[in-house]
């Protein structure tokens, strides 16, 4: 059967969408907005990204068109396990977590029955993300571990919190199955040539599937970190790839104008650089919430940092913010209409929703209430948006919109790919190196120190030698 991404109406259809339209001072005020020239101003520096981004070639840009033998082994991996398993775990955290959590809310949550009855993923995706040991408890209590497997998913092998779920998890899973039936409930995804992970995966005979060295945790979710899970459970990852590369092919050229990522990047560091240094991402559609949470790993670890290229401190860096509409228009819209001008939001927004609710026509002698019956629930939160947005737009606050015309994997690889490249082109813009991380390594090293990790002893007597807690300062 032909694949619906080789369908160009289809495709074309499908093209996901970003309106600026309220980045601009003719809408928002000259104070906040900025002119056309101003934007192309930034052309050569962005032209100047451009040739170093597609020179460094980051890993992530390779994955939408180098994985059809990697795609044909998870499909054919998770076609052989169908029926095996019930559920599938991912044991991991940050962008070992984030991108499958995305996923599944996106395009395979358990809310959305009429649509997951289409896809015929045999198992519910579980991702815990954390190391509370409650929620853990009643994860590992609630699932009949005979029917689950679980993916051990650690770029670099050793993360402290992946690698105790999975400790935890394994010996839970002994004890039902048998040892001799360990291998059978596991997965590792790991790098292929460092680590632990791959380690115990040779030892234990684990089915390993591999994160490509030039490929950071937070720009995974399109190699197997996010692909494994989202086969599991039925989600169409050829068009997820489809998706990117069709993203890629839109953002080929260095024309700030005529590439959405760039476009959206540039606006966004415009927009840090004039005073607002908090970007929010407010998706109008459930579906989409936990890509706030994705991105908000991907633009805080890559463009938070201390030190330009040259060494420099900088200390540069967006803080994101995550949003959900409607429900956040009453928690935090206050906030952003009348508190001060130091954010820019990003709404998410989706044309059709795969559903339509009609509010029922009752109480007709009660006008504030009966004005809604005959109205679709799409309509309202339609018009929520488009209201907020008028409403922000009034006040002076930048805003804007990708829209994306329905949910489903080929728009979902749109987004997440124009994401990774508006980071990367963000980092150019900033003169940072926005593939490392190295400010999120003293705490881990600490706790390593504290838990007896060998060759971190001088950090438990950091730890140890710690300022005392002034009790007064307790109240
Ligand atoms: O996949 P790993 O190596 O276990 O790392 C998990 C996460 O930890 C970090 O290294 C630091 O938080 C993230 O960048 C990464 O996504």
């Amino acid at each position: 059967m032909a694949k619906r991404f080789n369908d160009n109406e289809w495709t074309n259809k499908m093209r996901i969408k970003l309106d600026v339209n309220n980045m601009f001072a003719e809408r928002v005020g000259p104070e906040h907005g900025f002119t056309r020239e101003e934007i192309t101003a930034l052309s050569d520096k962005v032209e100047e990204a451009h040739n170093n981004i597609k020179q460094a070639k980051p890993g992530f840009m390779d994955l939408p068109y180098e994985q059809t033998e990697i795609v044909r082994e998870i499909k054919e991996f998770a076609a052989k396990k169908q029926g095996e398993f019930d559920n599938f775990v991912v044991l991991g955290i940050g962008g070992s977590a984030l991108g499958n959590i995305a996923l599944q809310t996106a395009l395979n949550d358990p809310y959305y029955n009429y649509r997951n009855d289409k896809r015929g993923g045999c198992c519910r995706l579980f991702v815990p993300d954390n190391v509370d040991p409650v929620r853990f408890k009643s994860l590992l209590e609630t699932l009949d571990l005979k029917k689950t497997v679980f993916n051990v998913i650690s770029k670099s092998g050793g993360t402290a919190e992946t690698m105790s779920q999975y400790l935890i998890a394994r010996k839970a899973v002994a004890e039902v199955v048998g040892e001799d039936k360990v291998e059978k409930h596991f997965i590792a995804t790991t790098s292929a040539n460092s680590g632990y992970l791959i380690e115990i995966s040779k030892r234990e005979d684990f089915k390993t599937f591999y994160i490509p060295d030039n490929v950071g945790g937070r720009f995974s979710v399109l190699t197997p970190v996010g692909l494994v899970s989202a086969a599991f459970c039925g989600i169409d990852i050829e068009e997820l790839l489809a998706g990117a590369a069709y993203m890629d092919k839109l953002c080929q050229s260095s024309d700030l104008w005529q590439n959405p990522a760039y476009l959206n990047g540039v606006l966004q560091y415009m927009s840090y650089k004039e005073g607002k240094p908090l970007s929010v991402m407010m998706p109008y559609a459930h579906a989409l919430k936990d890509m706030a949470d994705w991105y908000r790993q991907l633009w805080a670890e890559s463009l938070g940092k201390e030190v330009d290229r040259e060494g420099n401190v900088i200390n540069v860096g967006p803080t994101p913010i995550k949003a959900l509409g409607a429900t956040d228009q009453h928690s935090q819209v206050q906030l952003y209409t009348e508190g001060p001008f130091d954010k820019v939001i990003t709404f998410l927004e989706v044309e059709d929703y795969g559903v339509e609710i009609e509010i029922p026509a009752v109480y007709q002698d009660i006008q504030g209430v009966s004005y809604l019956g005959g109205h679709t629930l799409n309509e309202l939160i339609r018009t929520e948006k488009n209201a907020t947005e008028l409403a922000l737009s009034k006040r002076g606050r930048l805003n804007s919109t990708i829209i994306l015309p329905e949910v489903n994997e080929f728009t979902m690889g749109q987004l997440i790919y124009m994401l990774e490249l508006q980071t990367a082109l963000v980092g150019e813009l900033f003169n940072i190196n926005a593939f490392n991380q190295p400010g999120v390594e003293l705490g881990k090293h600490y706790t390593y120190g504290v838990l007896g990790r060998e060759g971190y002893d001088d950090k438990k007597q950091e730890y140890d030698e710690r300022p005392k807690k002034d009790k007064d300062l307790i109240i």
